[in-house]
């Protein structure tokens, strides 16, 4: 039968070691034995079934959710799963949900921000759940800009609290993930006022629903701010509003680890930078970073498998029909995604090896390397989530007409992905963070500091700002230093042509808006040249297993030459590469399809996702679609009954003509 035969064909005809590729995947055999065990555990306990979820009423899937959450959190202490494997567990429950919060923010927050003695009051709590927390930063009128939030901490000497309160409509927090109806305390964060003068943004822990019947406590207002995008999608997540009117909390509740205020109400700095009061956030854009190749990979998987079982047209020898996997514009539009979510996985991999070096760094109070974190976190949140975000929605027309389905499992996905976009710094405003990075490097070039990190090549501007590509033939587009070469050309040109034209302003704030849109190219250049150098840099170290490093080197490629392509204006405006080395890429691009397009289904096999995870018809294990998807159909609600509710209404006097003869 069709989809059963071409997926265990396509199976038999890969080139490589399946289950070494898992390993590389998973990151090391501990992980992958880890999320196998625990994603086959969650697909096989029936409370966290998913399919009914496009078809709850908001009150119904939020209870589900509720459901879940608790029965995530009973399995976890049952089994006394281990941090790692119960984080596991979360993320393959696979529902957005107030835990989210509470374990990716509002711990890493106290963990990062509070005193050596607040992490030991409030982390027990915490890890216990005895409290549920969230991150309450964004406001009706500011998300973006931090420094603009008009929540005020007001220090009483009088009591030894600080007074939290919203002065303003556009003060009230709004956004919040868990706020809206579940969490019993908040890292709020405000403007710290003391004596009459603001010290700028600060976070407060503040207790705001009652441990004993869950009510708000007294000056509080708290609700949930309404449906979003999509059908179930994130609307399992309560994100809240919150007001306060004057709310009392001791003074040991500012998070002390960057500024401390004494009894006498006197502020004190410590010798770390106050950048630290962003730190969860530079956490959070790290884990996104992971969680990017997560989901593209997922949508992958599903248009490929899917694009292996579809056949239209094109009638061959044997009397069936061609695999639209095989028409050359299916695979220009999907390989360059399948390449992509491996490309996000090394990139994701490497930047938690960043993350926790810049954490250790901090630790012995070595603040060197945390501007480049910043721009890191941000440039590639940004670019990972810009593009998987593209690539389900891409992903979704790959399946044609049945991607538009529920069923798919496609538009749940990009509904619940695409604010990934938004949350967590808005995409634009944060790469214009990279391009202030880039500009200030640039701008110190020759002045005898170094460049360091993911900048060290900008200290050979020299060369790379005349180097000339040496591609003759389209197989020299396979080389390493060739790529790389001219991806730190372009890169280097644009950063340098745009510190050019800024210095032309006499006002750099002014000049810098005025440029913001050629700022946010050169910083895009930048951090795909993370990406293709981070890929290369994995390819360098040991790779076993038969033919895996040939696969990732031609994805590897695919990824570098998709991106020339795509971004051929910059290459060639910034005379990195000419017209004619334009071209050979593009060939040596074609012939790199044909080279992965045996091992396509194997590529996405080795994600190892269960079908519970994928909840795709199309992108089933099995390739079982057609059976699946009419039975699927029935289960609609609308087919419950054969003639629809409403019909005796409204469809039988108009065929009856009852509605014309009235007017009539
Ligand atoms: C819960 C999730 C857990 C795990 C995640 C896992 C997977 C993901 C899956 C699901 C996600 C689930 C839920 C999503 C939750 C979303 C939560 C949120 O959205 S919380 C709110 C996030 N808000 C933002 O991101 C706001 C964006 N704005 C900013 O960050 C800042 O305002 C700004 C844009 C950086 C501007 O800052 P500022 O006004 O101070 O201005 P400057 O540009 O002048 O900066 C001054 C100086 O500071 C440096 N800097 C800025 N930011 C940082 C930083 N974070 N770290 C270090 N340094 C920083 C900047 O470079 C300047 O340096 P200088 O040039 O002076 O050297
Ligand atoms: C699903 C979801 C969950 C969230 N969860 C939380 C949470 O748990 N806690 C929390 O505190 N917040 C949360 N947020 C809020 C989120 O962090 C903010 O929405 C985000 O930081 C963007 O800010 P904004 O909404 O103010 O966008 P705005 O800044 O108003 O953006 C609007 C437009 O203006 C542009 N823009 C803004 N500034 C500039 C600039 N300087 N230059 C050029 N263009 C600019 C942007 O590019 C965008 O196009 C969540 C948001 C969402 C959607």
């Amino acid at each position: 039968m069709a989809g059963f035969d071409d997926l265990a064909s396509e199976r038999s005809k890969a080139q490589f070691d399946v289950e070494e590729m898992k390993v590389i995947w998973a990151g090391s055999r501990h992980t992958l034995e880890v999320s196998d065990r625990i994603s086959r555990l969650v697909a096989n306990d029936p409370v966290f079934r998913k399919d009914t979820r496009t078809m709850l009423s908001r009150k119904d899937l939020f209870k589900n959710t509720l459901r879940k959450a608790a029965h995530a959190w009973k399995r976890i202490i049952e089994l006394r799963l281990s941090e790692e494997e119960a984080a596991e567990l979360r993320f393959y429950v696979d529902e957005p949900a107030f835990m989210d919060l509470h374990w990716g923010m509002f711990i890493p927050t106290i963990k990062g921000q509070g005193t050596e003695e607040q992490q030991q009051k409030w982390l027990p709590l915490a890890y216990k759940m005895k409290i549920i927390g969230c991150y309450a930063q964004t406001e009706l009128g500011h998300g973006s800009n931090v420094q603009g939030l008009e929540t005020t901490a007001t220090f009483d000497p009088q009591t030894d609290e600080f007074i939290i309160h919203s002065p303003t409509l556009t003060s009230s927090k709004w956004w919040p993930g868990g706020l809206g109806k579940v969490s019993t305390h908040a890292v709020v964060y405000g403007r710290l006022i003391i004596d009459s003068k603001d010290y700028g943004v600060n976070g407060f822990i503040v207790q705001l629903r009652s441990l004993d019947d869950h009510l708000p406590l007294p000056g509080i207002t708290i609700g949930d701010i309404g449906m979003k995008f999509g059908s179930g999608a994130y609307n399992t997540m309560d994100n809240g509003v919150l007001r306060f009117d004057h709310v009392r909390i001791p003074r040991d509740q500012m998070l002390m680890r960057v500024s401390q205020v004494t009894r006498e109400g006197k502020l004190v700095q410590s010798n770390v930078p106050w950048q630290l009061v962003y730190g969860t956030m530079v956490y959070v854009r790290q884990k996104i970073v992971s969680d990017a190749s997560c989901a593209l990979s997922r949508a992958v998987c599903i248009a490929t498998r899917y694009s292996a079982v579809r056949r239209q047209f094109g009638l061959q020898s044997n009397g069936i029909e061609t695999q639209v996997i095989d028409y050359k514009t299916q695979q220009s539009r999907l390989f360059p995604l399948l390449a992509s979510a491996y490309a996000f996985r090394f990139v994701g991999e490497w930047l938690k090896w960043l993350y926790m070096d810049v954490n250790q760094r901090l630790q012995a109070s070595d603040f060197s390397t945390l501007p480049e974190a910043h721009a890191c976190t941000a440039g590639l949140k940004s670019l990972t989530t810009s593009a998987t975000a593209d690539g389900i929605e891409e992903c979704r027309k790959l399946c044609g007409g049945h991607g538009y389905l529920c069923s798919s499992g496609l538009p749940e996905l990009f509904a619940v992905y695409i604010p990934a976009c938004t949350y967590e710094g808005d995409n634009i405003v944060l790469l214009l963070q990279v391009a202030r990075f880039l500009i200030k490097t640039v701008s110190q070039l020759g002045s005898g500091k170094e460049p360091v990190g993911t900048t060290v090549y900008m200290g050979r501007v020299e060369q790379l700002m005349q180097c000339h590509c040496a591609v003759q033939k389209a197989e020299d587009w396979l080389k390493p230093s060739v790529i790389l070469e001219a991806f730190e050309a372009r890169s280097m040109r644009m950063s340098v042509a745009s510190a050019q034209n800024l210095a032309k302003f006499d006002n750099q704030e002014e000049g810098f808006l005025e440029l913001s849109a050629d700022l946010v190219q050169a910083a895009v250049a930048h951090c795909q040249l993370i990406v293709v150098s981070k890929f290369i840099e994995k390819l360098q170290q040991d790779i076993p297993g038969k033919g895996v490093k040939g696969q990732l080197e031609a994805l590897c490629n695919i990824y570098a030459l998709f991106i020339l392509h795509k971004h051929l204006g910059d290459f060639l405006s910034t005379g990195c590469i000419t017209p004619k080395q334009a071209s050979l890429a593009n060939a040596q691009l074609r012939s790199l399809y044909s080279q992965v397009r045996p091992n396509a289904i194997a590529l996405v096999d080795a994600f190892n996702y269960t079908d519970h995870y994928l909840s795709s018809v199309l992108g089933r294990y099995d390739g079982n679609v057609y059976p699946k998807l009419y039975e699927e159909a029935w289960k609609d609600p609308l087919n419950d009954s054969v003639v629809p509710d409403g019909y005796q209404e409204y469809i039988q006097p108009i065929l009856k003509q009852q509605l014309r003869n009235a007017r009539l």
